[in-house]
Protein backbone atom coordinates (compact mmCIF):
# COMPACT_ATOMS: atom_id res chain seq x y z
CA UNK A 1 0.00 0.00 0.00
CA UNK A 2 1.49 3.73 -1.01
CA UNK A 3 0.38 6.21 1.76
CA UNK A 4 0.49 9.96 0.98
CA UNK A 5 0.15 12.08 4.12
CA UNK A 6 -1.24 15.25 3.38
CA UNK A 7 0.14 17.66 5.95
CA UNK A 8 3.82 17.25 7.60
CA UNK A 9 3.31 18.23 10.93
CA UNK A 10 3.55 16.29 14.61
CA UNK A 11 1.26 13.52 13.87
CA UNK A 12 2.46 12.76 10.71
CA UNK A 13 5.80 12.59 12.22
CA UNK A 14 4.51 10.25 14.70
CA UNK A 15 2.54 8.01 12.61
CA UNK A 16 5.50 7.63 9.43
CA UNK A 17 8.35 6.66 12.29
CA UNK A 18 6.17 3.92 13.54
CA UNK A 19 5.04 2.98 10.21
CA UNK A 20 8.42 2.86 8.90
CA UNK A 21 10.02 0.93 12.30
CA UNK A 22 7.62 -1.48 11.35
CA UNK A 23 9.04 -2.47 8.34
CA UNK A 24 7.31 -0.24 5.43
CA UNK A 25 9.52 1.07 3.22
CA UNK A 26 10.12 5.26 2.58
CA UNK A 27 9.23 4.37 -0.88
CA UNK A 28 5.62 3.53 -0.14
CA UNK A 29 5.51 7.11 1.75
CA UNK A 30 5.14 10.55 0.41
CA UNK A 31 4.21 14.05 2.34
CA UNK A 32 2.37 16.57 0.33
CA UNK A 33 3.18 19.59 2.93
CA UNK A 34 3.26 23.86 2.23
CA UNK A 35 5.73 24.55 4.37
CA UNK A 36 9.23 24.24 2.42
CA UNK A 37 11.45 23.61 5.91
CA UNK A 38 9.38 21.05 7.33
CA UNK A 39 9.49 19.65 3.84
CA UNK A 40 13.31 19.51 4.51
CA UNK A 41 12.68 18.39 8.07
CA UNK A 42 10.75 15.07 6.88
CA UNK A 43 13.06 14.44 4.07
CA UNK A 44 16.19 14.43 6.58
CA UNK A 45 14.34 12.62 9.34
CA UNK A 46 12.51 9.88 7.15
CA UNK A 47 13.81 9.38 3.69
CA UNK A 48 10.36 9.73 2.04
CA UNK A 49 9.47 11.98 -0.98
CA UNK A 50 7.63 15.38 -0.17
CA UNK A 51 5.94 17.50 -2.17
CA UNK A 52 4.48 20.65 -2.45
CA UNK A 53 1.88 20.09 -4.73
CA UNK A 54 -1.52 18.12 -3.82
CA UNK A 55 -1.62 16.40 -6.98
CA UNK A 56 1.66 15.61 -7.42
CA UNK A 57 1.50 13.78 -3.98
CA UNK A 58 -2.43 12.01 -4.22
CA UNK A 59 -1.02 10.25 -7.95
CA UNK A 60 -0.29 6.57 -7.34
CA UNK A 61 -1.53 6.60 -3.93
CA UNK A 62 -3.59 3.96 -2.16
CA UNK A 63 -4.41 5.85 0.95
CA UNK A 64 -4.78 9.53 1.47
CA UNK A 65 -4.25 10.41 5.21
CA UNK A 66 -5.38 13.98 5.97
CA UNK A 67 -3.55 15.42 9.20
CA UNK A 68 -3.86 19.01 8.26
CA UNK A 69 -5.10 21.34 11.36
CA UNK A 70 -9.04 20.77 11.46
CA UNK A 71 -9.10 24.24 10.08
CA UNK A 72 -7.65 23.53 6.99
CA UNK A 73 -9.38 20.48 6.49
CA UNK A 74 -12.20 21.86 4.36
CA UNK A 75 -9.80 23.56 1.75
CA UNK A 76 -7.30 20.39 1.30
CA UNK A 77 -11.01 18.13 1.02
CA UNK A 78 -12.38 20.44 -1.65
CA UNK A 79 -8.72 20.62 -3.75
CA UNK A 80 -8.77 16.43 -3.43
CA UNK A 81 -11.98 16.17 -5.10
CA UNK A 82 -10.77 16.42 -8.40
CA UNK A 83 -7.54 14.06 -7.33
CA UNK A 84 -9.90 10.78 -5.71
CA UNK A 85 -9.41 7.81 -8.43
CA UNK A 86 -10.71 4.60 -5.70
CA UNK A 87 -7.93 5.53 -3.16
CA UNK A 88 -9.38 4.74 0.62
CA UNK A 89 -9.49 8.73 2.48
CA UNK A 90 -8.38 8.83 6.35
CA UNK A 91 -8.84 11.44 8.23
CA UNK A 92 -7.00 12.68 11.54
CA UNK A 93 -8.39 15.44 12.03
CA UNK A 94 -9.97 16.19 15.64
CA UNK A 95 -13.58 17.08 15.46
CA UNK A 96 -14.61 17.06 11.79
CA UNK A 97 -17.02 14.63 10.55
CA UNK A 98 -16.41 12.34 7.92
CA UNK A 99 -19.86 13.03 6.43
CA UNK A 100 -18.23 16.65 5.93
CA UNK A 101 -15.12 15.57 4.74
CA UNK A 102 -16.89 13.30 2.21
CA UNK A 103 -19.62 16.18 1.47
CA UNK A 104 -16.50 17.94 0.81
CA UNK A 105 -15.30 15.73 -1.48
CA UNK A 106 -18.35 15.76 -3.60
CA UNK A 107 -20.14 12.88 -1.38
CA UNK A 108 -16.72 10.69 -1.74
CA UNK A 109 -18.14 7.75 -0.27
CA UNK A 110 -14.24 5.82 0.92
CA UNK A 111 -13.63 7.89 4.08
CA UNK A 112 -12.50 6.67 7.56
CA UNK A 113 -11.96 9.07 10.81
CA UNK A 114 -9.42 8.42 13.03
CA UNK A 115 -8.00 9.43 16.19
CA UNK A 116 -4.52 8.50 16.86
CA UNK A 117 -2.57 9.64 20.00
CA UNK A 118 1.07 10.73 19.63
CA UNK A 119 3.12 7.46 20.84
CA UNK A 120 2.29 6.42 17.01
CA UNK A 121 6.03 7.31 17.16
CA UNK A 122 7.02 4.03 19.28
CA UNK A 123 4.19 2.28 17.84
CA UNK A 124 2.22 2.61 20.86
CA UNK A 125 -0.35 4.24 20.08
CA UNK A 126 -4.31 3.95 20.60
CA UNK A 127 -6.21 4.51 18.02
CA UNK A 128 -10.32 5.13 17.48
CA UNK A 129 -11.64 4.45 14.24
CA UNK A 130 -15.29 4.86 12.36
CA UNK A 131 -16.21 4.49 8.69
CA UNK A 132 -18.61 6.03 6.55
CA UNK A 133 -21.02 3.14 5.35
CA UNK A 134 -19.12 3.50 1.61
CA UNK A 135 -16.22 1.81 3.17
CA UNK A 136 -15.96 -1.82 2.18
CA UNK A 137 -14.59 -4.76 4.37
CA UNK A 138 -10.91 -4.69 2.45
CA UNK A 139 -10.79 -0.78 3.00
CA UNK A 140 -11.79 -1.25 6.70
CA UNK A 141 -9.09 -3.72 6.83
CA UNK A 142 -6.44 -1.42 4.96
CA UNK A 143 -7.16 1.14 7.67
CA UNK A 144 -6.77 -1.00 10.46
CA UNK A 145 -3.59 -2.68 8.93
CA UNK A 146 -1.84 1.27 8.96
CA UNK A 147 -3.33 2.55 12.20
CA UNK A 148 -2.61 -0.57 13.69
CA UNK A 149 0.83 -0.49 12.57
CA UNK A 150 1.76 1.64 15.17
CA UNK A 151 -0.67 0.50 18.21
CA UNK A 152 -4.00 -1.02 18.42
CA UNK A 153 -6.93 0.07 17.27
CA UNK A 154 -10.60 0.34 18.25
CA UNK A 155 -13.61 0.38 15.77
CA UNK A 156 -16.48 3.11 16.83
CA UNK A 157 -19.75 2.14 15.44
CA UNK A 158 -21.24 5.58 16.07
CA UNK A 159 -19.31 9.14 14.79
CA UNK A 160 -19.83 10.76 18.14
CA UNK A 161 -17.97 8.00 19.94
CA UNK A 162 -15.14 9.31 18.21
CA UNK A 163 -15.26 13.09 20.30
CA UNK A 164 -14.72 10.77 23.72
CA UNK A 165 -12.05 8.88 21.93
CA UNK A 166 -10.26 12.59 21.08
CA UNK A 167 -10.58 13.42 24.26
CA UNK A 168 -9.77 10.28 26.20
CA UNK A 169 -6.91 9.35 24.16
CA UNK A 170 -6.15 11.73 21.19
CA UNK A 171 -5.41 14.28 24.04
CA UNK A 172 -4.85 11.66 26.73
CA UNK A 173 -0.71 11.91 26.54
CA UNK A 174 -0.93 15.68 27.28
CA UNK A 175 -2.50 14.66 30.39
CA UNK A 176 0.15 12.31 31.43
CA UNK A 177 2.70 14.39 30.66
CA UNK A 178 1.36 16.80 32.93
CA UNK A 179 0.77 14.46 35.76
CA UNK A 180 4.37 13.40 35.35
CA UNK A 181 5.69 16.92 34.89
CA UNK A 182 4.11 17.83 38.46
CA UNK A 183 5.91 14.47 40.12
CA UNK A 184 9.33 15.47 38.35
CA UNK A 185 8.14 19.00 40.02
CA UNK A 186 7.75 17.59 43.67
CA UNK A 187 10.67 15.64 43.24
CA UNK A 188 13.29 18.40 42.72
CA UNK A 189 11.63 20.43 45.63
CA UNK A 190 12.55 17.34 47.66
CA UNK A 191 15.41 17.41 47.20
CA UNK A 192 15.99 14.78 43.80
CA UNK A 193 18.20 16.17 41.48
CA UNK A 194 16.37 16.21 38.27
CA UNK A 195 17.39 13.21 36.69
CA UNK A 196 16.15 11.16 39.81
CA UNK A 197 13.06 12.56 39.98
CA UNK A 198 12.54 12.16 36.34
CA UNK A 199 13.57 8.19 36.38
CA UNK A 200 11.72 7.50 39.73
CA UNK A 201 8.10 9.69 38.23
CA UNK A 202 8.53 7.77 34.76
CA UNK A 203 9.22 4.31 36.19
CA UNK A 204 6.26 4.93 38.28
CA UNK A 205 3.86 5.48 35.85
CA UNK A 206 5.13 2.53 33.41
CA UNK A 207 5.23 -0.53 36.36
CA UNK A 208 1.59 1.31 37.62
CA UNK A 209 0.44 1.26 34.05
CA UNK A 210 1.61 -2.24 33.31
CA UNK A 211 0.18 -3.81 36.66
CA UNK A 212 -3.08 -2.35 35.85
CA UNK A 213 -2.71 -3.61 32.44
CA UNK A 214 -2.23 -7.51 33.21
CA UNK A 215 -4.01 -7.11 36.30
CA UNK A 216 -7.32 -8.53 36.77
CA UNK A 217 -8.61 -5.81 39.53
CA UNK A 218 -9.71 -2.76 38.71
CA UNK A 219 -7.69 0.37 39.45
CA UNK A 220 -9.52 1.56 42.12
CA UNK A 221 -8.78 -1.98 44.08
CA UNK A 222 -5.06 -1.55 43.24
CA UNK A 223 -4.90 2.27 44.50
CA UNK A 224 -6.34 0.69 47.65
CA UNK A 225 -3.31 -1.76 48.04
CA UNK A 226 -1.31 1.22 47.79
CA UNK A 227 -2.76 3.22 50.44
CA UNK A 228 -2.08 1.84 53.75
CA UNK A 229 -4.25 3.14 56.75
CA UNK A 230 -2.83 6.04 58.37
CA UNK A 231 0.11 6.05 55.69
CA UNK A 232 1.83 8.32 53.54
CA UNK A 233 -0.49 7.49 50.19
CA UNK A 234 -3.46 8.08 52.17
CA UNK A 235 -2.47 11.90 52.92
CA UNK A 236 -1.52 12.32 49.23
CA UNK A 237 -4.67 11.02 48.02
CA UNK A 238 -6.58 13.13 50.48
CA UNK A 239 -4.61 16.20 49.52
CA UNK A 240 -6.05 15.16 45.90
CA UNK A 241 -9.72 14.99 46.90
CA UNK A 242 -9.59 17.81 48.55
CA UNK A 243 -8.86 19.91 46.33
CA UNK A 244 -11.42 18.14 43.80
CA UNK A 245 -8.69 17.08 41.41
CA UNK A 246 -10.52 14.13 40.21
CA UNK A 247 -13.46 16.24 39.53
CA UNK A 248 -10.71 18.55 37.51
CA UNK A 249 -9.83 15.57 35.74
CA UNK A 250 -13.11 14.57 34.32
CA UNK A 251 -14.04 18.01 33.75
CA UNK A 252 -11.12 18.87 31.46
CA UNK A 253 -12.16 15.71 29.59
CA UNK A 254 -15.43 16.54 29.45
CA UNK A 255 -14.37 20.37 27.83
CA UNK A 256 -12.06 18.11 25.17
CA UNK A 257 -14.78 16.27 24.05
CA UNK A 258 -16.91 19.61 23.58
CA UNK A 259 -14.04 21.03 21.95
CA UNK A 260 -14.24 18.29 19.52
CA UNK A 261 -17.94 18.90 18.69
CA UNK A 262 -17.91 22.53 18.63
CA UNK A 263 -15.04 21.55 16.03
CA UNK A 264 -17.09 20.23 14.36
CA UNK A 265 -19.99 22.22 14.08
CA UNK A 266 -17.55 25.28 13.36
CA UNK A 267 -16.29 24.01 10.23
CA UNK A 268 -19.03 21.33 9.00
CA UNK A 269 -22.43 21.42 8.07
CA UNK A 270 -24.18 18.70 9.36
N1 LIG B 1 -0.89 16.22 17.72
C1 LIG B 1 -1.61 15.22 18.18
O1 LIG B 1 -1.35 14.64 19.25
C2 LIG B 1 -2.78 14.73 17.39
C3 LIG B 1 -3.28 15.46 16.32
N2 LIG B 1 -4.37 14.99 15.61
C4 LIG B 1 -4.87 15.74 14.47
O2 LIG B 1 -3.90 15.66 13.47
C5 LIG B 1 -3.95 16.82 12.66
C6 LIG B 1 -2.56 17.39 12.54
O3 LIG B 1 -2.11 17.75 13.83
P1 LIG B 1 -0.62 18.14 14.09
O4 LIG B 1 0.27 17.22 13.32
O5 LIG B 1 -0.45 18.28 15.54
O6 LIG B 1 -0.62 19.60 13.36
P2 LIG B 1 0.57 20.37 12.71
O7 LIG B 1 0.16 21.80 12.62
O8 LIG B 1 1.84 20.01 13.39
O9 LIG B 1 0.64 19.76 11.21
C7 LIG B 1 -0.15 20.13 10.14
C8 LIG B 1 0.77 20.50 8.98
O10 LIG B 1 0.04 20.60 7.77
C9 LIG B 1 0.50 21.74 7.05
N3 LIG B 1 -0.49 22.17 6.07
C10 LIG B 1 -1.47 23.10 6.19
N4 LIG B 1 -2.21 23.19 5.06
C11 LIG B 1 -1.68 22.30 4.20
C12 LIG B 1 -1.99 21.94 2.86
N5 LIG B 1 -2.99 22.52 2.19
N6 LIG B 1 -1.26 20.98 2.26
C13 LIG B 1 -0.25 20.39 2.92
N7 LIG B 1 0.11 20.70 4.19
C14 LIG B 1 -0.59 21.64 4.83
C15 LIG B 1 0.74 22.73 8.16
O11 LIG B 1 1.48 23.86 7.74
P3 LIG B 1 1.22 25.24 8.53
O12 LIG B 1 1.60 25.01 9.96
O13 LIG B 1 2.11 26.20 7.81
O14 LIG B 1 -0.23 25.56 8.39
C16 LIG B 1 1.47 21.86 9.17
O15 LIG B 1 2.85 21.74 8.87
C17 LIG B 1 -4.91 17.81 13.31
O16 LIG B 1 -6.10 17.82 12.58
C18 LIG B 1 -5.12 17.23 14.70
O17 LIG B 1 -6.42 17.45 15.17
C19 LIG B 1 -4.92 13.78 15.87
C20 LIG B 1 -4.46 13.02 16.90
C21 LIG B 1 -3.42 13.45 17.80
O1 LIG C 1 -5.18 19.01 20.66
C1 LIG C 1 -5.70 18.63 19.60
O2 LIG C 1 -6.65 19.27 19.10
C2 LIG C 1 -5.20 17.39 18.92
C3 LIG C 1 -6.26 16.35 18.80
C4 LIG C 1 -5.92 15.29 19.81
C5 LIG C 1 -4.57 15.65 20.23
N1 LIG C 1 -4.17 16.76 19.71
Amino acid sequence: MNITFIGGGNMSSALIGGLLQQGYSPGQIRVVEISAERREKIKHAFKVETVAELAKGVSGSDVILLAVKPQQLSGVARELASQLRNQLVISIAAGIRATDISRWMSGYARVVRAMPNTPALIRAAVTGLYALPGVSMEEKHNAEAILGAVGSVLWCDREELLDAVTAVSGSGPAYVFYFIEAMQKAGQELGLDASQARRLSLATFLGAAELANQSGDDVATLRARVTSQGGTTERAIQTLENAGVKHAIVHAIHGASQRSRELGDEFGET
